[in-house]
């Protein structure tokens, strides 16, 4: 499980900064072929293969969720679970509140002559809501709060059915907390497909935001340009930085984290501590033995031989300068001085800081979006924000003072690039 880098040859290191990219590329021609399948056959292909890879048949009129379902979900869940998600979307939209932008913003650029922004939501967007390796109700108000905030007009929600057919009652409880009661039961690249394309039972969507698995990242990716995607949010992946000071119980309990959403994540505890590389592995080997299958086979997979593990560095700038190439989609800082180090970290979809916030208290609950990028994005992608479900026009005005400044300089430039008709426009428009 330990490593040195310097050890590791070109092709090692390649593996682990290229992660789940390897595997979403190796289901890409299955997924264009589900894709193709729904956009000829729509409902019908959605059925057919949500019978193939959910193992549940469903009718065309029961992939919409009635209102009932989404009624009786609450009487389903304990307190302490709604209790949980009540506190989790305060602290979400408190945080997503102040990323609202204004309607509209002005400067005078000079003396007549306005220019601003107007923002609008996007009329429709879908939320996709994974399950399959777990359940996501935290994903499910992740996505919805910024989208309530942005006021985007329509709102769909679609999540895999469960085996019994019946939507996640967690999910139905947040969704019905936000008021949101468009959702649909079909998962996976198929629901990708028919929320781009449309199918009798579901209409098309101007963008599609949301996490998922190899297939349903691969289905956005294929569908890029189609519609519009949102950002890449694929297999989970986390670094740990820590130094000497680190506590290695922490750092092991902290590390296995992301690794248990599946044998495709990415887990790396990354430190030029030798002596804390070693104690903590020993601690991680001893946790794993404890863990209940499914999970225990995704963290062996991810941390013994998968795109995980404990990694030595030479020195700490080493182990920044790894983080930022990999680019990780949650950061951990177990160092003594983790506001110092902060500043040296240029690319991670979220920083959190110190012992007192491990990534679950992230995943969850403190308020920061956990929708994030994955694959190296994080190099030019953010975290879901309000952002996401709007889009700005720009607007500008001119008094006949800001129109005579700026004309002449128009016309110049019209003439250079050889556009006659641009030219003029500005031709004795007030003489
Ligand atoms: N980046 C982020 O912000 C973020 C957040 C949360 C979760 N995640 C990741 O999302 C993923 C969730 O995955 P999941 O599996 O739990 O749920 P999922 O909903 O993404 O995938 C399940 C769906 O995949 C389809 N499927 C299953 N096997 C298939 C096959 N062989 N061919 C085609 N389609 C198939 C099924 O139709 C099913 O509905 C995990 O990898 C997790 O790490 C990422
Ligand atoms: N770690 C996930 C984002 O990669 C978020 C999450 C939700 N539930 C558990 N984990
Ligand atoms: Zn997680």
């Amino acid at each position: 499980m330990i490593r040195y880098w310097k050890e590791l040859n070109s092709a090692e290191q390649a593996k682990l900064f290229r992660r789940s990219e390897i595997d979403i590329e190796a289901v890409s021609n299955s997924v264009h072929a589900i894709i193709e399948r729904v956009k000829a056959e729509g409902d019908e292909a959605v059925l057919s293969l949500t019978r193939e890879f959910d193992r549940v048949e469903l009718s065309a009129g029961h992939l919409r969720v009635s209102k009932q379902e989404i009624a009786d979900a609450k009487q389903l869940l304990k307190p302490p679970v709604k209790g949980a998600i009540e506190h989790a979307i305060r602290n979400v939209r408190r945080f997503h509140e102040a990323q609202k932008p204004e309607a509209m913003k002005v400067v005078e650029v000079e003396p007549g002559l306005f220019v601003g922004e107007r923002a609008t939501a996007i009329e429709s967007a879908a939320l996709y809501v994974p399950r399959g390796r777990g359940s996501f109700p935290s994903m499910l108000y992740m996505l919805a709060v910024p989208a309530v905030i942005a006021e985007v007009p329509r709102i769909v929600i679609t999540t895999p059915p469960g085996e019994d057919g019946s939507v996640d009652p967690a999910c139905l409880y947040a969704a019905e907390l936000l008021g949101i009661d468009e959702i649909y039961r079909v998962g996976g690249a198929q629901a990708i497909a028919a929320l781009t394309f449309g199918t009798k039972t579901i209409r098309p969507v101007e963008k599609i935001v949301g996490p998922g698995s190899m297939y349903v990242t691969a289905a956005k990716r294929l569908l890029y340009g189609t519609v519009d995607v949102g950002l890449p949010a694929g297999p989970s992946e986390s670094i740990l930085i820590a130094d000497e000071t680190a506590d290695p119980e922490l750092a092991a309990k902290d590390i296995l984290v992301e690794a248990e959403h599946g044998s495709d994540s990415s887990a790396l505890l990354i430190t030029p501590d030798r002596k804390l590389a070693e104690r903590a592995a020993d601690i991680i080997q001893e946790r794993i033995a404890d863990l209940p299958e499914p999970r225990k086979g995704f963290v062996s997979d991810v941390l013994d031989g998968g795109y995980g593990g404990i990694i030595v560095t030479e020195t700490m700038d080493e182990a920044v300068s790894i983080t930022n190439q990999f680019a990780p989609e949650h950061l951990e800082l177990m160092v003594s001085e983790p506001f110092s180090l902060v500043g040296k970290i240029r690319n991670a979809g979220e920083i959190l800081l110190g012992r007192n916030i491990p990534f679950s208290c992230a995943n969850y609950m403190a308020g920061a979006n956990a929708v994030l990028p994955t694959g190296g994005k994080a190099k030019t992608y953010s975290a879901v924000s309000v952002r996401d479900f709007m889009k700005y026009s720009s607007v500008v005005w001119s008094t006949r003072d800001g129109y005579d400044r700026i004309a002449d300089d128009t016309r110049n430039l019209a003439l250079y690039e050889g556009f006659i008709t641009h030219a003029a426009a500005v031709d004795r428009r007030w003489s």
